[in-house]
């Protein structure tokens, strides 16, 4: 410990960045404890992500403040995917938006509260901010991979996207049961951008028939066709998993929403309503549609996903300390690792074609609609 020591860090910073994720709260709990208990240096709490650090919203976080969160969703020190220093909003008198470098501010406010390293929990473009204030302004950071998506290639899993898999699976299972009954094909919309992890997993885990991911553009008459094959062998009912981002081949993806202050403007959502309509009209069987939207980021974290933020928490506290800055902590089964936050950023990880997974569902009879 002397010897960290002498690198002389006695305050650090802590932010949680876009989408929340079950397990964030683990990671601050484990990240203030390692560095208070063990290090014996203090900690600041950024609030409202990089808009905390623009805007100077900051709060102390002891071991008290972190009592008790381990089980808790979300995270305590709130959250936003749109504040982006590099690129921020700024609202004129005329009501008008303009967006504006204003990343220096964040230098400004580290310095102002005697913040020596920052810790950013954060998905890619969270973690790109972070490797961006690194290179221009030398800003001290580590970073912690976040979102339920899984879709960062640097690490074998993020937390968050076990919890949001046992909420979608949970809801199959029930999707299930109701469509029996009714004779009837249930549509279920899952999140995960342009990734079909959730959708694939859960689709898996819940016995969907047909799984629909954007990394596999889909027919609607194939997807069609599994159904009527179904229904010709007894099975009057479908379960249908739709990833958001999920596209008809020579299709567009459907875009819920465009959040203009946002840097990464389109909200994806709505494809689940597109296949079902479609589904009803050619198979002329009756088709709802569930779209699980936010409750895939809400509740309780897993076991997995306390344990995993737990040990990225503490990790990134060991590589402040050990000075180890523009790199995030990473998961390399059964090891805690770190990687460069340039190289973290630079690739998405979708779903391999040729994965062991992909494989076994088609074996087992699962159509991806191609
Ligand atoms: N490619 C990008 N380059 C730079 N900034 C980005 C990029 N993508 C997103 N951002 C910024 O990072 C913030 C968080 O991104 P978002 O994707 O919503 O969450 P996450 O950190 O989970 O990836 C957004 O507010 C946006 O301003
Ligand atoms: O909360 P919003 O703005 O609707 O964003 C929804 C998006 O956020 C996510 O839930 C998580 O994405 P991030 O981890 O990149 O924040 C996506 O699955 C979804 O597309
Ligand atoms: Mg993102």
């Amino acid at each position: 410990m002397s010897a960290r020591r002498r690198k002389g860090i006695k305050k650090i910073g802590i932010l949680t960045g876009g989408g929340d994720a079950p397990g964030i709260n683990a990671v601050i709990r484990a990240a203030v404890k390692v560095a208070v208990n063990h290090y014996g240096i203090r900690v600041i709490g950024i609030e409202q992500g990089f808009g905390g650090l623009i805007e100077d919203r900051t709060r102390k976080l002891t071991t008290k403040e972190v009592m008790g969160i381990l089980p808790r969703g979300g995270t305590i020190l709130g959250t936003t995917n749109r504040d982006n220093p590099f690129h921020y909003p700024i609202r004129l008198e005329s009501g008008e938006v303009e967006f504006r470098d204003v990343s220096i501010r964040v230098p400004e406010t580290l310095a102002k509260h005697a913040i020596e390293a920052l810790i950013v929990i954060g998905g890619d473009g969270s973690l790109k901010i972070a490797s961006q204030l690194w290179e221009k302004y030398a800003v001290p950071v580590v970073g912690v991979p976040k979102t339920i998506d899984n879709d960062l290639s640097a690490t074998d899993q993020t937390f968050g996207f076990d919890t949001a898999l046992k909420t979608a699976t949970e809801a199959i299972d029930k999707l299930h049961t109701t469509a029996e009954s009714h004779y009837r094909i249930m549509v279920l919309e899952v999140m995960g951008r342009y990734a079909g992890w959730i959708a694939l997993q859960a689709g898996l885990a819940g016995g969907a028939d047909v799984i629909l991911i954007p990394e596999i553009p889909f027919d609607i008459y194939k997807v069609c066709d599994k159904i009527k094959e179904r229904s010709a062998a007894g099975k009057q009912f479908s379960i249908v998993v739709v990833a958001e981002g999920a596209r008809a081949i020579g299709g567009e993806m459907v875009v819920k929403k465009v959040v203009e202050d946002s840097f990464e403007k389109i909200r994806l959502g709505g494809i689940g309503n597109v296949v079902g309509e479609q589904i009803e009209e050619i198979t002329g069987i009756e088709t709802r549609v569930t779209v699980l939207g936010h409750l895939q980021r809400g509740g309780s974290p897993t076991p997995f996903d306390r344990i995993l933020g737990s040990r990225f928490g503490a990790a990134a506290v060991n590589l402040v300390m050990e000075g180890r800055f523009g790199e995030m902590v990473c998961l390399r089964t059964p090891h805690i690792a770190s990687v460069p936050l340039v190289e973290a950023v630079g690739e998405m990880r979708r779903v391999p074609l040729g994965s062991d997974m992909v494989r076994m569902a088609r074996q087992i009879g699962v159509s991806f609609g191609n």
